[in-house]
């Protein structure tokens, strides 16, 4: 069985973080790790607490997974602060995990910070570098490429700036879930641009969208696909999950996971 841990925060009301990729990780049959870098007390209306762990806590946590079952992907999402993006990059260059997928959450759809300000800076120097495929939604590939994004072709431009900065090792996944019209993302990757395309789903429950996909693609990655394939596969589910239309709480709900099991069965 293939193994994927999942380096996140915690949402206690279940639609992202950590609990939206062990979902994720359950509907691909992978076996799902977490390494909870922050508790965040939420909801599907706003964040309203975050308790960060410590770096100790974070580094004692990464090595009792590394040091007993060995994940063949690793997903990183939600990194507060500089101390902790740091004791990640320290255990990834000490233990060299293949598959890193590289969320760079930084602000939650309903509009809470879940970047310090002054971590942006390390998120982008010290562990984006070490990641095989990041994946920015419109205004963080915006932060990342100092550039401006209201168009197709911006979204390939703002993508090659940021492959560029990391050197071109490192594929630039630009998610189209900002733009009104489409849902169409962007795949940079060994200097070309690939279009993945998706229709336009009418649902606001869109709380956890970026958390399964990066979680869905590092699952496709574990599970031997390559990057493409493993982004298209990705897409399938997170448009699955939207289509399915699950409407709870009082702002934007979360995804429904089980869908897939129904249609795998
Ligand atoms: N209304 C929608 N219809 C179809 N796909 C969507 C919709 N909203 C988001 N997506 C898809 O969900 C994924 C996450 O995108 P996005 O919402 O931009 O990221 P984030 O959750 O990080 O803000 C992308 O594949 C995007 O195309
Ligand atoms: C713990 C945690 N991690 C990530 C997100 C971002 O998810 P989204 O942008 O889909 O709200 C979140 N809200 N909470």
């Amino acid at each position: 069985m293939k193994k994927v841990l999942t380096i996140a925060g915690s949402d206690c009301s279940g639609g992202a973080g950590i609990q939206a990729d062990l979902k994720t990780m359950m509907a691909h049959k992978v076996y799902g790790m977490s390494a909870i870098t922050s508790l965040t007390a939420q909801n599907t209306t706003g964040v309203y607490g975050i308790s960060d762990v410590t770096p100790d806590f974070l580094a004692n946590e990464l090595e009792c997974i590394f040091d007993d079952i060995f994940p063949d992907a690793v997903k990183i999402g939600m990194v507060s602060n500089s101390e902790l993006i740091r004791t990640i990059a320290d255990k990834l260059k000490k233990y060299k995990p293949k598959n890193i997928v590289l969320d760079p959450v930084m602000v939650s759809t309903s509009g809470s910070r879940l970047l310090e300000e002054e971590a942006s800076a390390s998120l982008i120097n010290i562990l984006m570098p070490l990641a095989d495929i990041i994946t920015p939604n419109i205004p963080e590939a915006e932060v990342l490429s100092s550039m401006k994004i209201s168009k197709a072709e911006e979204m390939v431009e703002a993508a090659k700036v940021i492959s560029d900065k990391l050197d071109g090792r490192t594929a630039v996944l630009v998610k189209g879930g900002h733009d009104l019209n489409t849902a169409n993302d962007l795949l940079y990757c060994d200097e070309r641009a690939v279009w993945f395309e998706g229709e336009r789903i009418n649902n606001d429950n869109t709380h956890g969208t970026g958390c399964t996909l990066s979680s869905a693609i590092a699952c496709n990655l574990a599970m031997e696909n390559d990057m493409a394939s493993a982004v298209e596969n990705a897409k399938k589910y997170i448009s699955g999950a939207l289509k399915d239309g699950l409407n709870l709480g009082k702002g934007s709900g979360p995804l429904n996971h089980a869908f897939w099991l129904d249609i795998n069965r």
